[in-house]
């Protein structure tokens, strides 16, 4: 089949046709045989005519002329002229710049052997007489999976395709020729055993440093609209297998590219092989730019977006850059897409565009600029970037883009891009510090590793075109061609060549036109060499309705293979891997998020833990205030209690004081009626039968000569005085003067015994019911007091503070004091009782005797009275009474019990006095110079012994009870 096509027709630029070491010809593979050998194109200086003049639609104004102005392409080298015709070489430069893998040793060592990177090729070398060649596997590149970095899954595919095998043909290992379309014949291969590549003769190593290697072009050729998908429609040939286009009609010629796609290859084979790599290579580090370039209509939006079912360049990028984050544990990454479009000229933000909006309606969007910085390179700006954090997000976001992007339905494509769209994502990307935040790690001294800013474009461009039909297309259309053709002269004229200040030059050192368009000069990284670059090529072939279409098809395939070969050729790759900005002074500075976000983060970490420190602070704070506060209310509250237990203590001791003076002044009072102050009675003045004056009124009676015995009255006084003799006592007869007890209190206010015992029982009965009831009073208080006092004894056991020992010590005092009074009042009271029985005894003998005398006095009325004359006459002169007043018998009795009287009152007397006389010896009691006597002070209150005038009435009062007080109680 191959074999029929017809060769061109011209001399092309081949390689040298003399001096190459002979190839084996089993290890290399064959060009198509068929085809005719282009003329051979080796050297600069010696350009053929190889290019086919441009078409209609794309005059090239500022291309170079195809035989002189192009550039030489400074690694395809034809291979007519070999000798073994029909052998094409390629031209295979070393990447020597790139770190090597290991040798035998590591990953890619251990992976399988990829046919990607499996494939030998020899490229002839420059010098058309000397040609070199070398295994394309010895030649690292970063597309190939041989370069330094990850190795991306191998991808093997044998498939029919235009009826010929497709298998994936290693894509740095072939250059296509787009000076001279002759010049595909210029690409030998090695043929490969079993995946290993055979040796080469005359191969070396190439010492020079070249990057073509990170440069692949892929041509893919869309169906047949129509549905003619034969390979070979007219004049046409693809062998994906052999990744050649082959075209025999006129200006035809061999392409070979580093993929050749057929019209049956999905999208998912195109990414596999046009961009897997390369979207990897990107995660690593690197900057990547994928575009696709073609005619209207054939095919780029449908590679690069793809469809629901068969997904594009776009969303495959998509899925495997998350996939490496994912297969990528030890670095932590982030995620920014910017979406822009080209448009007339313009730049747009399709991310901050609304949707749905169509050619030509008015946007109300800042102008975006192209501006240039030294680590960036060029960029727009402004331009949203969205940061995006899953695929789904990243797909939503570029197909929001997607919907604001212009399209518009022309001749050829119903939906036709009418700009060039541009999808950036940039990654940043950080080693990971193991087990911590960064922020973290910066605390631990332990510096995070820097950041790594790469960026992958993604760009769709638009169809160059011819003038179509209405002026708005034509406008636009004049605008994708001339950015276009910018490219293609920008492509066309690279070089390795720098002008005198170091920047790109062709190869006259003239700068390049990067400037020309928005989109050359947003491509320039990309073209001058910081970029890794895919480059695919749409075509459609045999959509050939009518002769003039087929012509006009076929230009423009053509031209499109021309750029496609002139890129291949002239772009030189030398992308290195992203230094590691460290702190915001990286790519653009503190636009390395990454870095701006574990700042922030670190900061606000910081503020959280300082906030944190200040709310702990402030909450001990709160809480002592709390607690000081609680004391000070417990401290107020134990005060209040203590005050009121003060005030309580102090009302009971008013109160019980009230009652002390209250019965003080009861005591008082009955002292009055025989109790002195000492709680003692007046023996006398209890029983005022027996006072003084009822002595000296019956002595009187009974005796004038008699002493007298005086009674002074004290009511006032407190001390008690048991009497005194009268100085003014009468002599009566030689008796001896009866001892006078003056008693201050004895008598009271009446004069008669009766009546005064019975107010002296009422009121001493009255005083019994007020201290029985004082006496309730007392407990009830002390039992008041001790329950408080029990209270606040627990009450402060319970507080946890200290008992107020020194109150409650006082408190007891205060209770054993008011127990002993109590005691003492139950002895009085006893005292009382006893008083009172005594009383009512004598009371009743008293009755008694006033019985006994009333009838005595009833029988001897007469001798009364001569007993009171007897008495006299007795008294003044005793002797027998006078016999003729009274009867004998009667009288002498009378006489006889009037002596019997007077003797036993006499005795009564001498008693007393030898009692007194006693107690005055014994020192209880103290006789003053009046006669009167008292209680020795020390002697009063003395503990266990009875007062002084308990003594004494006691021992009156068995006195009265002998004697007979009835004889002497007569007489007031
Ligand atoms: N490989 C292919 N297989 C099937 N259909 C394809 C293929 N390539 C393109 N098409 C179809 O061709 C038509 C045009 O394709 P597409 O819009 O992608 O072309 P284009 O190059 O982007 O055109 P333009 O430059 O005008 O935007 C679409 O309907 C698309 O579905």
């Amino acid at each position: 089949m191959s074999a029929s096509l017809p060769r061109p027709s011209r001399p092309s630029n081949g390689p040298p046709t003399a001096a190459l070491p002979a190839l084996p010809v089993s290890k290399t593979r064959k060009s198509i045989g068929g085809l005719p050998t282009p003329a051979s194109r080796s050297t600069p200086s010696t350009p053929k005519t190889g290019l086919r003049a441009p078409s209609t639609a794309f005059p090239p104004p500022s291309l170079p002329a195809p035989t002189g102005a192009l550039p030489q392409p400074r690694a395809v080298s034809g291979v007519s002229g070999l000798g073994t015709p029909g052998k094409t070489i390629r031209k295979v430069v070393s990447i020597a710049s790139f770190p090597q893998p290991p040798r035998g040793e590591g990953r890619i060592a251990s992976l399988p052997p990829s046919p990607l990177s499996a494939g030998l090729a020899a490229r002839k070398s420059k010098t058309p007489t000397t040609p070199t060649y070398q295994f394309s596997n010895s030649t690292p590149s970063l597309l190939n999976g041989t370069g330094e970095g990850k190795s991306v899954a191998r991808l093997v595919g044998t498939r029919n395709s235009d009826g010929l095998i497709s298998v994936s043909s290693p894509p740095q290992s072939r250059s296509s020729s787009a000076q001279d379309s002759y010049s595909t014949s210029a690409t030998q291969y090695e043929d490969l055993i079993d995946g290993v590549p055979t040796k080469t003769e005359n191969s070396k190593r190439s010492s020079k440093v070249d990057g073509k290697g990170n440069v692949i072009v892929s041509v893919r050729v869309r169906p047949d609209a129509g549905g003619g998908d034969r390979p070979d429609t007219g004049d046409w040939m693809v062998d994906a297998r052999k990744s050649l286009i082959a075209y025999n009609g006129k200006e035809g010629g061999n392409y070979y590219y580093d993929n050749v796609f057929a019209t049956n290859d999905d999208n998912s084979r195109v990414y596999d092989h046009s961009a897997k790599r390369l979207v990897r290579r990107v995660m690593e580090g690197y900057h990547g730019t994928v575009f696709a370039y073609g005619m209207t209509g054939t095919g780029k939006t449908f590679s690069m977006q793809g469809t629901a079912s068969s997904p594009g360049v776009i969303p495959l990028a998509i899925t495997d850059i998350f996939s490496y984050i994912r297969e990528t544990p030890s670095r932590e990454f982030l995620l920014r897409v910017s979406y822009l479009e080209i448009y007339n000229e313009k730049i747009h933000d399709l991310l901050s565009m609304p949707t749905a909006t169509g050619p030509g309606m008015p946007q109300a969007q800042e102008e975006i600029k192209l501006r240039e910085d030294s680590k960036r390179g060029v960029y727009a700006s402004p331009l949203k970037e969205e940061i995006v954090q899953s695929p789904t997000q990243l797909l939503r976001v570029i197909a929001r883009g997607d919907q604001a992007r212009r399209t518009a339905s022309t001749q050829f494509n119903a939906r036709s891009s009418r700009s060039h769209a541009v999808v950036q994502i940039v990654v940043e990307s950080r080693e990971r510090v193991p087990g911590n935040a960064a922020g973290d790690s910066k605390r631990q001294g332990l510096p995070p590793g820097g950041v790594r800013v790469s960026t992958l474009s993604l760009i769709d461009l638009a169809g160059s075109e011819k003038a179509a039909e209405t002026k708005e297309r034509r406008q636009e259309g004049s605008h994708i061609n001339k950015s276009l053709l910018t490219l293609g002269t920008v492509i066309a004229k690279l070089s390795e060549h720098k002008d005198k200040d170091g920047k790109p030059a062709d190869k006259d050192g003239k700068h390049l036109p990067y400037r020309d368009s928005k989109l050359t000069r947003l491509l320039q990284g990309a073209l001058s060499g910081d970029s890794l670059v895919s480059i695919l090529c749409t075509i459609q072939i045999g959509s050939a309705n009518s002769v003039a279409t087929a012509n006009s098809h076929a230009a423009e395939t053509l031209n499109t293979l021309k750029f496609a070969s002139r890129a291949k050729n002239n772009i030189v790759s030398h992308a290195k891997r992203a230094e590691e900005a460290l702190g915001a002074g990286g790519d653009g500075g503190a636009r390395v998020l990454l870095e701006r976000y574990r700042m922030e983060i670190a900061e606000l970490k910081s503020q959280l833990e300082s906030k944190a420190k200040n709310g702990e602070t402030k909450e001990v704070e709160e809480e002592k205030e709390r607690d000081a506060e609680e004391e000070r209310a417990r401290e107020k509250e134990a005060e209040q209690r203590h005050e009121e237990q003060m005030l309580e203590m102090q009302l009971a001791r008013t109160a019980l004081k009230e009652r002390i003076d209250h019965l003080n002044r009861l005591i008082l009072s009955s002292k009055s009626t025989g109790v002195n102050a000492n709680g003692s009675y007046s023996s006398l003045g209890m029983h005022p039968r027996y006072s003084q004056g009822s002595i000296r009124s019956s002595m009187a009676a009974s005796n004038a000569g008699r002493p007298i015995v005086e009674r002074t009255a004290s009511m006032t006084s407190t001390s008690s005085t048991i009497g005194r003799k009268t100085s003014s006592h009468r002599s009566s007869g030689g008796l001896e003067p009866p001892v006078v007890i003056e008693d201050e209190d004895s008598m009271g206010e009446y004069g008669d015994g009766t009546a005064s015992l019975a107010s002296q029982n009422r009121a001493l009965q009255a005083d019994l019911a007020d201290k029985n009831r004082y006496i309730q009073t007392l407990e009830k208080r002390l039992l008041q007091a001790r329950r408080a006092s029990s209270s606040r004894t627990s009450v402060g056991l319970t507080s946890g503070k200290a008992i107020m020992v020194g109150e409650d010590h006082s408190v007891s005092a205060l209770i054993k004091e008011k127990d002993v009074e109590i005691a003492e009042l139950r002895a009085r009271l006893d005292d009382k009782d006893k008083m009172l029985a005594a009383l009512r005894s004598a009371a009743r003998s008293r009755d008694n005797a006033d019985r006994v005398d009333s009838r005595s006095e009833h029988r001897v009325a007469e001798p009364r009275v001569s007993e009171h004359r007897g008495s006299q006459i007795l008294d003044s002169n005793p002797g027998p009474p006078p016999a003729a007043s009274l009867p004998s018998t009667s009288l002498a009795r009378q006489v006889s019990h009037l002596r019997k009287r007077t003797k036993s009152v006499d005795e009564m007397s001498r008693m007393l006095d030898e009692m007194i006389q006693d107690r005055v010896e014994t020192g209880h009691i103290v006789r003053s110079t009046r006669g009167s006597v008292r209680v020795a002070p020390e002697r009063r209150g003395s503990p266990g012994e009875p007062p002084i005038q308990l003594q004494l009435l006691s021992k009156q009062r068995t006195s009265v009870v002998v004697e007979q007080p009835d004889h002497v109680s007569l007489e007031a």
